[in-house]
Order: structure tokens, then C-alpha cells, then sequence
């Protein structure tokens, strides 16, 4: 009988000549072995993938391992785990890895993006971005969804938001999803579904990613989560214009873009840039959220904190309108913090009111009908996922 020593050997032969399709090496070459452990002919392989593969990619490569590990004489049983650079990184509690040596617009990847196609099941996609951070895009997002659920509508939310998703702190969600015949499942709350790239972070720490990556987890937030019954798709976008909003134009078909920012000159300027870079990618801009507009005290004073930039005139000068205008209320702040939205926590709020108007907006513009015939051709009954 052979020993492990020599099965290791040959267990190492084999993954040098398995090429890894995306970057054109073989496993070793491409640093993409972790560890190869044998114990009375039980192989042990950690294969390294970054986040951003496609399930099919990371299949294909589980497969070929398994295939060619198993022929070799001596092996009783072949387990193959990917894992991440950071997970493991995380894991030695070291530094992350470097950078692959190869430059990233080198891969061949790029190519393979598919065209836009329908997300099975939805009935419409609205993205939520921003020009500039910090101006409450996730908070309009979230509240938006909200007031779509009141409206009696079947709704999700897609966090990804690359710089930051705050999705999970502003629904108070610590679980992570789990996965069901292939398919990641959406976490539900407050009768909405949820999916977040802060699920998979392990920490706060800020993520770098590069372009091919983010492309990588957009196209696989949309296409391999079962987003399945839904009227609309929410997705929360990172702040600027960059790899994300083309990765999602270029995903899925997207019904509408609504633009959030403050009165503020500067984040007006921001947000007319972000307005056009939608455009530029054909997706229809809904028009302007005018966030923290004003702040009204008890008494009845009202302050124009962050200015008046004019959000009306940019807008019209845009070719655009104002869907909502949303007052800077503490209740907006700390419903956030407590992971309960204004919309659920102070429904008559005068923010919440404004969140309802901006949802009966949207949904006047990208009508559905409640419950109607989805795209994949099911009737769902509607808040059918609610009581599943
Ligand atoms: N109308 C409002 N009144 C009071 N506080 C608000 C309002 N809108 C947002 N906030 C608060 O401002 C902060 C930033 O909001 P949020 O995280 O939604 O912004 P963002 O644009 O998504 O930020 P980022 O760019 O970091 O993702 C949060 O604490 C939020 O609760």
C-alpha cells in the first residue's frame, strides 16, 4: 500500500497540472493552494478563490479537483474547501495576502460578462445611489422598501454598498444566510428580504476590492440569491460612479435609479454626476431624493442645515423631478441606529410620511401589480414568503 507521504506527492503533481480557467496558470502557479493534507489516504485540499467567482466557476473548479485527486491510486477520499485570501489571512490572524502577481485587466475574465438578463422572479429593480457618502442613500433605501411593503407590495434589498453596507445595522441583522439547493437565501425581517455583502465580512474592517471582484459579487448577488417572488428589488449602490453601477448595468435590466443627497452645493454637484453616469449606462433616473432638507423644532423654527442648494432648479435643469423631500428628524437617526426604520418605528412621523410619498412615487412611476405574475411565470399569493 502506498504511503501518505508519497500520495501527497503525486496529490501535488496532479493540482500543478490543473489550469485555473480565470487566470490562464495552473493551481500552483496562480498561489492558489493553501494546503494539501493526507491521512491514511484521505486527502485534504484548501483551494484559495476570491470572492467575486461564480458559482459555476467555483463547481467547475471543485470538480476538476475531485476528478483528477480521485484516480490517483491509493486515495480513499477526496475533500476539496475553498476559501478566501482574507478568510485564511483572517483565520492566521495575519496581514491579508498580497495582490496576485497578475494585473487584474490581464484576466480574460471580462469577456465572459453576460448580457443584462431579467433576475428570474422580480418584478422590478430600483437602484438607490448616491453621488457623494454619507448622505443618507442606505437610510432612503431601506425606508423606501418599507413604504413599498405598506403599499402592500412583496419587496427586497440588495446591500451593495462595497465601501460600507449598512444594511445589517440599520435592521439590526447579525445572522448570516444560510444556503438551500444551491441558492443563498435572503435573511427576511420586517416583511422584507435582505441580502448584504456586510453578511459575508467577518469584521468592520474596510474591504478593498478591485473592479473584476466586484463585478464578480454583484453578478452572483443577483443571479445565484433567490430573489423569486418579488415585486421590487431594492439595491442600495456604493456612494460615486464606478465598477458597481456598471457591474449591475450590465447584470441585470434596471427599471429605475432614484439619486439621493443633501441640499448641500456640494453634494448636488456630486449627485448630477452620479445622475448622468446612470444615464450613460441607459438606466431611467426616477429623479431626486432631497435628504435632511430642513430641520423643523418642536416650536415650529425651521433651519436649512446643510443650505439650500436649490435642489429644485438642479433638477429641472437635469431633466429630472423631486421625488421626496425628507426632513433631518433624530427619529430617521436613531430608528437606524436601532435597527427599526422611521417608516416602521414612527410611521406618523413627518419623515416617515415623506419615505410613504417617495414609495407611492416610485411605484406610480415603475408600476406592478401587487402579487401580479412574476417573471418566472409563478403566481406567488401575495406575502406568500412572509409566511413561509
Ligand atoms: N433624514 C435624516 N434625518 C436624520 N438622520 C439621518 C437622515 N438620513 C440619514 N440620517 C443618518 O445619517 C447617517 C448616514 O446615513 P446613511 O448610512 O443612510 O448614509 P449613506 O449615504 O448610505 O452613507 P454611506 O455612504 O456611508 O453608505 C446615519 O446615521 C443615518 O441615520
Amino acid at each position: 500500500m502506498k504511503d501518505d507521504f508519497s500520495i501527497k506527492g503525486e496529490v501535488i503533481a496532479v493540482l500543478e497540472a490543473i489550469e485555473d480557467p480565470t487566470q490562464g496558470k495552473n493551481l500552483l502557479d496562480a498561489h492558489m493552494i493553501e494546503q494539501v493534507d493526507v491521512q491514511s489516504g484521505v486527502v485534504d485540499i484548501t483551494v484559495l478563490v476570491e470572492l467575486g467567482r461564480t458559482r459555476e466557476e467555483r463547481f467547475s473548479l471543485e470538480d476538476s479537483i475531485y476528478n483528477k485527486v480521485e484516480e490517483i491510486a491509493g486515495v480513499n477520499e477526496v475533500k476539496v474547501k475553498l476559501t478566501t485570501p482574507k478568510a485564511v489571512a483572517q483565520q492566521k490572524n495575519a496581514d491579508p495576502l498580497p495582490e496576485p502577481k497578475q494585473p487584474a485587466a490581464a484576466k480574460p475574465k471580462a469577456a465572459a460578462i453576460p448580457q443584462a438578463e431579467p433576475i428570474q422572479g422580480v418584478g422590478k429593480v430600483i437602484a438607490v445611489a448616491s453621488g457623494k457618502g454619507g448622505v443618507g442613500k442606505s437610510t432612503v433605501a431601506v425606508n423606501l422598501a418599507l413604504g413599498l411593503r405598506d403599499l402592500g407590495y412583496r419587496v427586497g434589498v440588495l446591500d451593495i454598498d462595497i465601501y460600507g453596507p449598512s444594511l445589517p445595522t440599520l435592521l439590526g441583522l447579525m445572522s448570516r444566510p444560510s444556503v438551500s439547493e444551491r441558492q443563498i437565501v435572503p435573511l427576511q425581517t420586517q416583511g422584507l428580504r435582505i441580502m448584504s455583502l456586510g453578511f459575508l465580512m467577518e469584521d468592520d474592517t474596510p474591504v478593498i476590492w478591485r473592479g473584476p471582484i466586484v463585478t464578480g459579487i454583484i453578478r452572483q448577488f443577483l443571479r445565484d440569491v433567490d430573489w423569486s417572488g418579488l415585486d421590487y428589488l431594492i439595491i442600495d449602490m456604493p456612494p460615486g460612479t464606478g465598477d458597481a453601477q456598471l457591474a449591475l448595468a450590465q447584470t441585470v435590466p434596471v427599471d429605475g435609479a432614484v439619486i439621493v443627497t443633501t441640499p448641500s452645493k456640494l453634494a448636488l454637484i456630486d449627485a448630477a454626476r452620479g445622475l448622468e453616469m446612470f444615464r450613460t449606462l441607459n438606466i431611467d433616473v426616477l429623479g431626486i431624493v432631497e435628504n435632511m432638507s430642513e430641520f423643523v423644532t418642536p416650536t415650529g423654527e425651521v433651519f436649512k442645515i446643510f443650505g439650500d442648494g436649490g435642489v429644485e432648479e438642479e433638477a429641472k435643469r437635469l431633466d429630472t423631478t423631486v421625488l421626496a423631500s425628507i426632513p433631518l428628524d433624530p427619529a430617521v437617526r436613531s430608528g437606524g441606529d436601532e435597527g427599526s426604520p422611521v417608516v416602521a418605528s414612527a410611521p406618523d412621523s413627518p419623515a416617515a410620511k415623506s419615505f410613504l410619498a417617495l414609495a407611492e412615487n416610485v411605484a406610480k412611476q415603475r408600476p406592478i401589480q401587487p402579487g401580479e405574475e412574476s417573471a418566472d411565470g409563478k403566481k406567488k399569493g401575495l406575502f406568500s414568503f412572509l409566511k413561509s
